[in-house]
């Protein structure tokens, strides 16, 4: 059994998959070496940022199970991938609790309008805007999965009213007003003051906030991004918000990263920009580990695995067994 990792472990991480693999050969493969050894892997752990020859790796046959340890599934389900027989398991849930951390950040930073006294600060200028209060806004949240959840139950204490989307919209959380099927998004979104975007990047979702939806949400409507870059077209969004559509926007992820120094992105004043750091904490080896040792488990012992991705959908299949956050 060869098992080829590509996410930041320490030496006790190692030290544990391989207590969990007796006489398994574990490869520590990074960044670097990830293209070039997933090839001979039984089982790979990680979630490569480098082109890896996908077609190559299924024709050979060897490999059985991926475990993301990404949420997001575009970096792995290529064609190939979908349609063979390997098995795929999310890290959905591994990194809410920071996600939601981070868009508390973006949301509370844009309706209490920092970026205009961030400026002013470099201008040494004493100014006040009208404020803007999370308390008791309507929020509407598309893609109620692992970062959706734990976000309504940090937003709920906020006296706010949660309309939610999602592709499986049957089992409402409590802290959800009301929970939609994913194609009434359109009848959402007019009646929102936030709009926070954690749906997975797939092709009904790539491009969905574009200008007509754009237009759909209040005037004074802010938006935030926590899922990928694309489902947003950026362009649109640009444009409106010039035109004066929209309070703010909080970007955690842009179709291009890096962003390109010659982004207009960078040019609109009442958007925060960060560099795709929603789901940075200092547990999060621990965590994406932990997940890695209680699969691998269930995958000796023949049982259901722990966020079995639907390949064709690209996220946890209907009745998956869930990471609990
Ligand atoms: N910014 C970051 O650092 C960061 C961290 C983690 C995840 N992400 C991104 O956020 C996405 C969501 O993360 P997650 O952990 O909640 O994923 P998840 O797989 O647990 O949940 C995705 C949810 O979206 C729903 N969904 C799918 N298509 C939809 C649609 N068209 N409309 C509405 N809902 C839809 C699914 O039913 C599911 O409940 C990931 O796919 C990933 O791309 C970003
Ligand atoms: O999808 C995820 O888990 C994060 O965006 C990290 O890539």
């Amino acid at each position: 059994m060869r098992i080829v990792l590509c996410y930041p472990v320490e030496l006790r991480h190692l030290e544990q998959i391989q207590a969990a693999w007796p006489g398994a050969e574990i490869v520590d493969a990074g960044q670097e070496r990830i293209a070039s050894e997933l090839a001979n892997a039984d089982i790979y752990c990680g979630h490569a940022k480098v082109p890896v020859p996908w077609d190559e790796v299924v024709a050979k046959g060897k490999l059985q199970w991926i475990q993301s340890s990404a949420a997001g599934m575009d970096h792995c389900l290529t064609p190939a991938v979908v349609q063979s027989e390997i098995l795929v398991t999310s890290a959905s849930g591994v990194l809410a609790k920071q996600v939601a951390d981070h868009t508390m950040a973006l949301l509370a930073g844009m309706l209490r309008d920092l970026p205009t006294y961030f400026r002013a600060k470099d201008k040494r200028e004493f100014i006040r805007r009208p404020t803007r209060d999370l308390h008791g806004t309507t929020i509407g949240i598309v893609g109620m999965g692992g970062n959706g959840r734990v976000l309504a139950r940090v937003l709920k204490p906020f006296e706010t009213t949660i309309l939610a989307t999602d592709w499986f919209p049957e089992k409402k959380p409590v802290e959800i007003d009301e929970l939609l099927p994913a194609d009434a998004l359109d009848d959402l979104l007019p009646r929102v003051d936030v709009l926070i975007l954690a749906a997975p990047l797939n092709d009904y979702t790539r491009g969905m906030i574009d200008e007509r939806r754009l237009r759909l949400l209040k005037k004074d409507a802010v938006l935030v991004n926590m899922a990928r870059g694309p489902l947003v077209v950026e362009e649109d969004l640009v444009k409106v918000m010039k035109e004066g559509h929209l309070w703010g926007a909080g970007l955690d992820v842009t179709a291009e990263e890096p962003l390109p120094a010659e982004s207009p992105l960078w040019e609109v004043p009442n958007l925060i920009l960060t560099p795709h750091v929603g789901g940075q904490r200092a547990s999060r080896i621990d965590d994406m580990t932990r997940l890695f040792l209680e699969n691998s488990q269930r995958f000796q012992a023949g049982k259901p695995l722990i966020n079995k991705v639907d390949k064709i959908l690209g996220f946890p299949e209907a009745g998956a067994i869930l990471f609990q956050s």
